[in-house]
């Protein structure tokens, strides 16, 4: 009888909506984190792998609906009536129907929530805007290492096209976010931070990577400077007011300066903040000077609106509604990344080669990608795969996850951790 129990019971658990699927996941890894010790030589690399088709990954689609219990009704009955009596089989089925009572609330609570939370600005996405009714914008956003330009970049255009981690220099290389409003669009353009010298110039070593940094900074509509405003507060950096003064003296008269100063949130006394308004209120060179938080989008509308405002007539540079297939790449590359940067807490991601081998869109729909992580060290590779390939696991089903939600469509994510 007990065996009959356990076995109705997890017949629930298996045949409950598509959207309930943690528990899944749950026995799934306890299963596999009980397979046998491999032996993990270099040659080894069959844990080195992440494939999510091996994965059960929670379906996002709001408008899911439970799936019908796969075991005939006649044949349940009959059965209960035989094993638990009429009234008892009356009781569990009862429990059985309000069960799945609470999963279809669930999931109506989970599509309005999803309804909820998207933006607005969504609506317009299918108006068909002509080419000459077209503005546009390009926005480059600098500031030093952790002021929060890819926490912005992302709030301002609602997808992760940057790696935003507690470690300083996270964004590799510029990836461009794209807003679409109305007959509006706006290119932004992360820029790596930039390390600088008590004089404001930076340090030769990094010389390559900075020229780069400077010399497309001139080509933007607007330049934006962003400044983490409770680090200012707390350690100030003499390099950093240093950064603002030297690009508000660059001569460029068509080219408008903002200064975001911002992570206000966690700012305490609210005079302070007051403090250093006055401290920047007459800095040559600047347009306007916002106060903002980019993780938590205080003030950021009055940003959007007034960079709406500078648009200028001009065709836009990217189709609106399919995002493009580089833009796309870089958003998986840097979606990876960040959850590599969660999960491997060592310096070590930056001695790693992190690579794109290949992406394909299979025949149903969905998307094929192949990320490689190459070092030439076998210890940096352990840590990277984790006992039994536990942490590449964890990245890849995260990762996974993300993209999913990202690009709207299955995703299936293979990453492998190489030897040079
Ligand atoms: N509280 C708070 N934290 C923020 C804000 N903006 C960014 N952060 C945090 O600050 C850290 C650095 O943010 P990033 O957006 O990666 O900074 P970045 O300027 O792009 O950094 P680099 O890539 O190193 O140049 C992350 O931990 C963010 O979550 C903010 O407005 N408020």
């Amino acid at each position: 009888m007990k065996a009959l129990i356990t076995l109705r019971t997890l017949k629930y658990f298996t045949s409950k909506p598509r959207n309930s699927q943690p528990f899944k996941s749950i026995l799934l890894s306890h299963f596999f984190s009980a397979e046998p010790e491999r032996n993990d030589s270099e040659n080894d690399n069959s844990d080195s792998v992440f494939d999510s088709s091996h994965y059960t990954i929670p379906n996002i689609d709001a408008n899911t609906t439970p799936q019908e219990l796969t075991w005939d009704e006649k044949y349940r009955r009959r059965a209960d009536k035989l094993v638990f009596g009429k009234e008892t089989q009356k009781s569990k089925l009862k429990i059985l129907r309000e069960r799945e009572e609470e999963e279809r609330r669930r999931a109506l609570a989970k599509a309005l929530l999803q309804a909820a939370l998207q933006r607005p600005d969504d609506e317009d996405e299918d108006e068909v805007v002509r080419e000459e009714d077209q503005k546009s914008l390009s926005v480059g956003i600098i500031g030093a290492p952790n002021a929060g330009k890819s926490a912005l970049t992302n709030f301002m255009v609602g997808t992760k096209v940057s790696a935003v981690s507690r470690k300083t220099n996270t964004t590799i290389h510029e990836v461009l976010g794209i807003m679409t409003k109305g007959e509006t669009q706006i290119c932004f353009f992360d820029t790596p931070g930039l390390a600088l010298k008590s004089n404001g110039y930076p340090y030769k070593d990094m010389k390559a990577r900075v020229d780069n940094a400077w010399s497309a900074i001139d080509l933007y509509d607007v330049l934006m400077v962003v400044f983490d405003v409770h680090r200012h507060l707390t350690r100030p950096d003499s390099r950093v007011v240093r950064l603002i003064e030297r690009v508000g003296t660059k001569a460029k008269t068509n080219q408008k300066r903002l200064l975001c100063i911002n992570k206000v949130d966690l700012v305490e006394k609210k005079k302070d903040l007051l403090k250093v308004a006055e401290q920047f209120k007459d800095l040559p060179g600047y347009d306007r000077c916002f106060m903002i938080s980019g993780l938590k989008g205080a003030g950021v509308k009055d940003l959007i609106k007034y960079l709406m405002e500078q648009a200028v007539k001009r065709p836009w540079d990217e189709d609106p509604v399919n995002m493009s297939e580089e833009v796309m790449k870089n958003i998986s590359l840097e979606v990876v990344r960040e959850k590599l940067l969660d999960h491997v807490h060592q310096e070590i991601p930056y001695g790693i080669e992190h690579r794109l081998i290949d992406w394909k869109e299979l025949q149903d729909g969905s998307l094929r990608i192949e990320q490689h992580f190459i070092t030439h060290k076998l210890s940096q590779r352990k840590i990277l795969v984790g006992k039994r390939g536990s942490k590449i696991g964890r990245i890849g089903i995260e990762a996974n996850e993300e993209l999913r939600s990202i690009f709207k469509k299955e995703v299936h994510l293979i990453l492998q951790v190489r030897l040079k």
